[in-house]
C-alpha cells in the first residue's frame, strides 16, 4: 500500500485539545497531530473544537482523527466539522476496507501485539500501529501510557509502512527507537502535564529525542 514517509524519524503528536501544545507542535516540526474523537478519552474533543485548533496554522503537521470502532455516521458527523487528512482506527481490517470505500481517506489500523506471533505480515491500509494490548481494566484501547516489550521487534523489518505506540516519552524515545528500529513514532500521555493536557517543553524534547536517535 503506497504511502508517504517523511525524509527523517516521523513524529506524531496525539490528543491534542489545547492551544499551547498544538502550537508547540507546530514550532517543533511534528509531522503528524492526532484529534482524539472517543467519549472515554481525556483527549476526547469536539470536531470543532479540533477545527478551531488546526485553524490556527495552515499546513504543518498532518490532522489525524482517532477512531473506535466508528459507525459511520461519526465518521461523516466529525468529517463534515473538521478536515482530516488521516483516519487512525481501533477496528477490523474487514471495517477499515469499507470506511476506506466509503470516505476515501488514507487509513491507519492499530494491531496490539503482546508476542512477535501476532506482528502482522502483510498491511492492506496506509500504515499499522504497532502497540501494546491494553490492561484488562483500561477503559480504552489506547492512550494507557502502557509500554511494548520492544524487544519483540528486534529484528522486526516489514515491508509496508508502520509507527511505534505506547508508552513513549521524552526519555525513552531514543532507546525504543535503537531497539526497534522504528520509522515512526507516536505519543500521548508521556508528553502530557496532566490527562489531556500538552506540555510543550515535553513536546519540544520529545521531537528531539526522537529525530537524533539511532535506530
Ligand atoms: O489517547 C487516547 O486517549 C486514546 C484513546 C483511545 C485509543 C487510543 C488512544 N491513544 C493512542 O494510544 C497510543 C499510545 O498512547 P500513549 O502514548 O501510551 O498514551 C497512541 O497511538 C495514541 O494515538
Amino acid at each position: 500500500m503506497p504511502t508517504t514517509e517523511p525524509a527523517h524519524r516521523g513524529v506524531k503528536i496525539c490528543g491534542l485539545t489545547e492551544a499551547a501544545g498544538f502550537d508547540a507542535c507546530i514550532e517543533h516540526g511534528a509531522d503528524w497531530v492526532g484529534f482524539v474523537f472517543f467519549e472515554r478519552s481525556p483527549r476526547n474533543i469536539s470536531p470543532v473544537q479540533a477545527q478551531q485548533l488546526s485553524a490556527r496554522h495552515k499546513g504543518g503537521p498532518k490532522r489525524v482523527g482517532l477512531f473506535v470502532r466508528p459507525d459511520d455516521e461519526t465518521l461523516e458527523r466529525v468529517l463534515n466539522g473538521v478536515s482530516l487528512d488521516v483516519l487512525q482506527l481501533y477496528a477490523t481490517a474487514e471495517r477499515a476496507q469499507a470506511i476506506k470505500a466509503r470516505f476515501g481517506l488514507p487509513l491507519w489500523l492499530s494491531q496490539p501485539v503482546s508476542s512477535r506471533a501476532e506482528l502482522p505480515t502483510t498491511c492492506t491500509v496506509e500504515r499499522i500501529l504497532i502497540e501494546p494490548k491494553p490492561p484488562a481494566q483500561a477503559t480504552r484501547p489506547g492512550g494507557n501510557a502502557q509500554k511494548l516489550d520492544w524487544g519483540l521487534l528486534s529484528g522486526w523489518q516489514p515491508n509496508f509502512a508502520w509507527m511505534l505506540a505506547g508508552g513513549l516519552n521524552p526519555a525513552n524515545v531514543a532507546h525504543a527507537i535503537a531497539q526497534t528500529g522504528a520509522p515512526a513514532v507516536d505519543v500521548s500521555s508521556g508528553v502530557e502535564s496532566a490527562p489531556g493536557i500538552k506540555s510543550p517543553q515535553a513536546i519540544a524534547t520529545f521531537i528531539t529525542q526522537a529525530r537524533g536517535a539511532a535506530g
